[in-house]
């Protein structure tokens, strides 16, 4: 099929080669045999790692080769138990590394697939969403502004429509699109103007196409190689933990070589002492500590998704723990975009229409008592330039329900297309005007699409009589492009007096949380050139206005609260009027006392300057449009916010781009805003956001804990030998013992901690400054104190049963306290405070490990043929005394410390509480 000139084919010749139908598309049958036939519609990847590859990297560090060539070496020596063992302990390391790494790896794929972009198709008649993956030759796609062309499509039809293809043509301007045939042989991508390439970005109008090529048959499969660029993918933190990693392996290392030299000065054998130094080096590094982190982030990047926040960008997990303000679009996010026209005005008569949802069922009140409209034309303008000027399909469906152990089928109504004009479809119909009967006389010949800049929508309709532009929009918007207006039946000229009491009218509607659109229309004459929107809409006869509440959702005034108690601060920006924005604002509990309400005319009058100074006290922002989002941004951050930034459309990825979480939406969302974005929303929820930004926190709280719990251990481990040699003490630990101790206490209690449970004040007090440390808030100290303390005790312990005169007991009891030190202030690090502040029970997975963890250090101990390669004895009930008294020495003095000096003003001071600051 490649060789046929597309742009040449005129609609029948089209569909007949694609055997494809414009009105019902493909059959699903169809889609399956061509899926079959060419496969997917995607483009090739580039190689992933392959788990083996991945396995064998474990390998790769420098401490772990030495150790192996040490161990070949006492292995060539006849050491064969030493060496077999060392060798089985280092792959049960690399295992685990491997399993950590896998998921990781794994984890990082499943969010790509997440957020795969879907496209819009005609099938078996009916419109469906798919993901662009499962497209096929022949398909009747739909694509409006925002969206990314799915594949290679020749357009059926287009309204407006404009297409940027830079990534293709290196043009940056958007170039239009038609319909028609276009007749030269050899075309240049950039002037076939009836294709649509895929990867290609619709910027402006709506258009439909018929698929003619897919996946790497496309134009964008042709250079797809050049464009695979990588995502950089690890965050800040990982980047700056790469970096400690590396000081940490130099001081562990210098340290070691202290070790190895004090040992042999103090007449221990060289190659003893040169085994043990290695172990402890491989034991000290933490090298887990990445493959940890990684796991935590990705963990934690699952449970976003169960809450419904798809991060599309890792780093911006740790971001979301910092965010300071969230500036949070009104329809759909903080509202349920479930719109129900409640009021109509027109005329100076108010009336109110009931019925609930989109069943179109409902009754007209004037005065509380029900009238008859059908002799009305004003009303039936009213409706019928609603019906027509609008996209949305109200279909009857059946849909399945489950009562009890039954499924039921039901009939139920559901919209296709945006709320705001399904609600006036609803309308429509509810008054006996629907647009199906209507477009047996009113033939839709023209649209210019409803943009936010613009804030109107309007069609070129033709009749019997003539043409007929019918509009829809903002009413302050419209009303200025209105010279008459239809009054009690009768056109009249638009006079101050009547345009005030339509905007009076306009504004108590909004006052009482409406969303308000007006209507108007004005005949065309057939010799009037009509191309721009600015041409069709001017010296239009004003209708009247329908007012549609939207109801707040109902778990968003909760999540606002837990904002501002958490230090964040609710801003809400909408293009909707100002009076509507700020009622629904009271009623979510967003403007505090004191707090200021700007337009998007008033925000144009201030210089960066005089924004700044007011930017913090504004709470929200009404009538903007996309463009005034980046500055609203820009002036946060020269606040020093940490700016988290939702969207939709086109023009709110500059916004996006630019904040430093920028938020799309899951359900209405454009691809371009998706792409912008670091978080989706998969269900469009506010409340989701403050979920996302719970998780960041404490994602990041863990990461700090097991840090924490990592770097004390081997703080300790490298104390006790450190310590020992320089006092001239023989080993506390053998080899094997130190790579146990590694293995035991490193591996599971520090994944356990990485999804511990958050702390209950996680979102009580303030974000995090984006700056801050990894080791602030006393995390060093900490880490020290407790590192050095375990390593004291554990040398005490040792030294005491030293002194009965059997090294390996006392080699034993040294083992044995200090395990147990770490699995008992592996407890400790869950708190910020201390260990008796929280439920040592609560993480379920932590118990186990620290069980599990017990349960092999008392093997090597109590199983008899173990205890000769482990170097162990069984230890009696007095050693067992001295063994818990030393391991708990560490944590139960500084946990009582803290009770004493009260850990809670001390963590009081650090967090003040952050109630009055939002
Ligand atoms: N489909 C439409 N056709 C005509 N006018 C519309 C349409 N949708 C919205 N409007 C008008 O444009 C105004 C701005 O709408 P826009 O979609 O930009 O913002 P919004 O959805 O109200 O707010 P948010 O930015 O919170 O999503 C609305 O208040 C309404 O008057
Ligand atoms: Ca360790």
């Amino acid at each position: 099929m490649s060789q046929i000139m597309w742009h040449q084919l005129n609609k029948e010749e089209l569909l007949e080669t694609l055997n494809s139908s414009e009105t019902s598309g493909l059959s699903l049958e169809t889609v399956n045999e061509r899926l079959a036939e060419h496969g997917w519609n995607e483009l090739a990847e580039t190689k992933k790692l392959s788990p083996l590859t991945l396995f064998l990297n474990q390998f790769k560090d420098f401490m772990v080769i030495v150790l192996m060539g040490a161990t070949l070496i006492s292995g060539l020596l006849g050491e064969y138990l030493d060496a077999i063992t060392i060798l089985a302990i280092l792959v049960i390391n690399a295992v685990l590394g491997f399993i950590q790494e896998f998921r990781a790896e794994r984890s990082l794929l499943a969010l790509k697939e997440l957020s795969a972009p879907t496209a819009k198709v005609l099938r078996d008649g009916k419109q469906h969403t798919v993901t662009a993956k499962e497209l096929v030759i022949g398909d009747i796609v739909l694509i409006e502004s925002g969206d990314r062309v799915p594949a290679d499509i020749r357009f059926l039809e287009a309204n407006n429509c404009y297409v940027e293809e830079s990534a293709l043509t290196g043009e940056s301007i958007p170039v239009s699109k038609h319909q028609s045939v276009l007749h030269e042989q050899e075309l240049p991508l950039g002037d076939q103007r009836n294709i649509g390439f895929m990867g290609t970005l619709v910027t402006r109008g709506t258009a439909k196409g018929v698929v003619i090529r897919t996946g790497m048959a496309t134009e964008m499969g042709n250079i797809a190689n050049l464009i695979q660029a990588t995502e950089e993918m690890q965050t800040p933190l990982q980047h700056r933990l790469e970096q400690l990693g590396k000081i940490l392996i130099a001081v562990a290392i210098a340290l070691t070589i202290m070790v190895i030299v004090a040992g042999i000065m103090h007449g221990q054998p060289a190659y003893g002492m040169f085994l043990a130094g290695v172990s402890l080096a491989v034991a000290a590094i933490p090298e887990g500590l990445p493959a940890i982190v990684t796991v935590a982030l990705a963990l934690g990047v699952q449970r976003m998704i169960k809450r419904k926040a798809i991060v599309r960008k890792l780093p911006s997990v740790e971001t979301l723990g910092c965010a300071s303000v969230i500036c949070s679009d009104k329809t759909g996010t903080l509202t349920q975009n479930k719109m129900t026209v409640t009021t109509m005005w027109l005329s100076d008569r108010t009336l109110n229409v009931t019925g609930e949802g989109y069943e179109p069922v409902g009754k007209v009140l004037e005065n509380s008592r029900e009238i008859d409209i059908r002799h009305d034309n004003s009303i039936k303008r009213l409706l019928q330039i609603s019906a027509l000027c609008n996209n949305a399909k109200l279909e009857k469906q059946e849909t399945v329900h489950r009562k009890g152990k039954v499924m039921v089928g039901q009939d139920e109504w559901v919209l296709n297309g945006d709320p705001t004009e399904g609600a006036l479809a609803v309308l429509a119909t509810k008054l006996g005007s629907p647009a199906k009967l209507l477009e047996a006389q009113y033939r839709r010949i023209k649209e210019f699409p409803f943009d936010s800049e613009r804030k109107l929508m309007s069609v070129v309709l033709e009749h019997q009589g003539g043409q007929l532009i019918g509009v829809k929009g903002a009413p302050d918007v419209l009303l200025e492009q209105c010279s008459h207006i239809l009054w009690q039946g009768k056109v009249l000229s638009m006079t101050p007096a009547l345009k005030a009491k339509c905007q009076s009218a306009n504004e108590k509607m909004a006052q009482s949380a409406l969303r308000v659109l007006a209507v108007a229309y004005r005949d065309l004459s057939v010799s009037e050139r009509c191309d721009l929107p600015a041409e069709a809409e001017r010296n239009l006869i004003f209708v009247g206005l329908t007012g549609m509440i939207d109801p707040p959702r109902a778990e968003v005034k909760d999540a606002i609260a837990t904002c501002r108690a958490a230090g964040i601060k609710t801003v809400m920006i909408t293009g909707d009027h100002q009076l509507t924005a700020e009622a629904i604002a009271a009623s979510l509990g967003i403007i505090p006392r004191g707090g200021e309400t700007m337009s998007g005319k008033q925000l144009d009058q201030l210089s960066d300057d005089e924004l700044d100074n007011r930017v913090e006290n504004v709470y929200v922002y009404a009538r903007v449009s996309p463009e005034h989002k980046l500055r609203i941004v820009r002036s946060l951050q020269r606040k020093g916010h940490v700016v988290a930034m939702t969207g939709d459309g086109v023009n709110d990825a500059p916004a996006i781009k630019a904040a430093d979480i920028g938020i799309a939406m899951g359900i209405n969302g454009t691809d371009v805003s998706k792409e912008a974005s670091a978080l989706i929303l998969s269900d469009d929820n506010f409340s989701t956001i403050v979920a996302a930004i719970e998780e960041g926190r404490g994602i990041y709280e863990n990461i700090r804990k097991f840090i924490r719990y990592l770097l004390a251990s081997n703080v300790g481990e490298i104390l006790v030998m450190f310590l020992a040699m320089m006092a001239g003490l023989p080993l506390p630990l053998v080899p094997i013992q130190i790579l146990w101790v590694n293995l035991v206490t490193d591996g599971l209690p520090a994944m356990a901690l990485g999804v511990d449970q958050a702390e209950n004040d996680l979102m009580k007090h303030k974000p995090r400054k984006a700056k801050e440390n990894i080791f602030a808030r006393r995390l060093g100290w900490k880490i020290i104190s407790r590192g050095v303390s375990i390593g004291v005790c554990t040398l005490a312990a040792f030294w005491l049963t030293l002194l009965e005169g059997d090294l390996v007991k006392a080699q034993t009891v040294a083992f044995a306290t200090l395990v147990m030190a770490q699995l008992i202030h592996v407890f400790d690090c869950r708190s910020s405070r201390s260990i008796f502040h929280r439920n040592m029970l609560q993480n379920k997975y932590l118990v186990l490990a620290v069980v599990s963890s017990l349960v092999l250090m008392l093997g090597v101990m109590y199983i008899e043929p173990l205890q000769p390669i482990f170097n162990t004895v069984a230890i009696g009930l007095r050693e067992w005394c001295l063994v818990l008294v030393a391991a708990a020495l560490p944590t139960v003095f500084f946990g009582i410390g803290s009770v004493m000096s009260g850990g809670k003003s001390k963590s009081k001071k650090k967090w003040s509480s952050a109630t009055n600051a939002a």
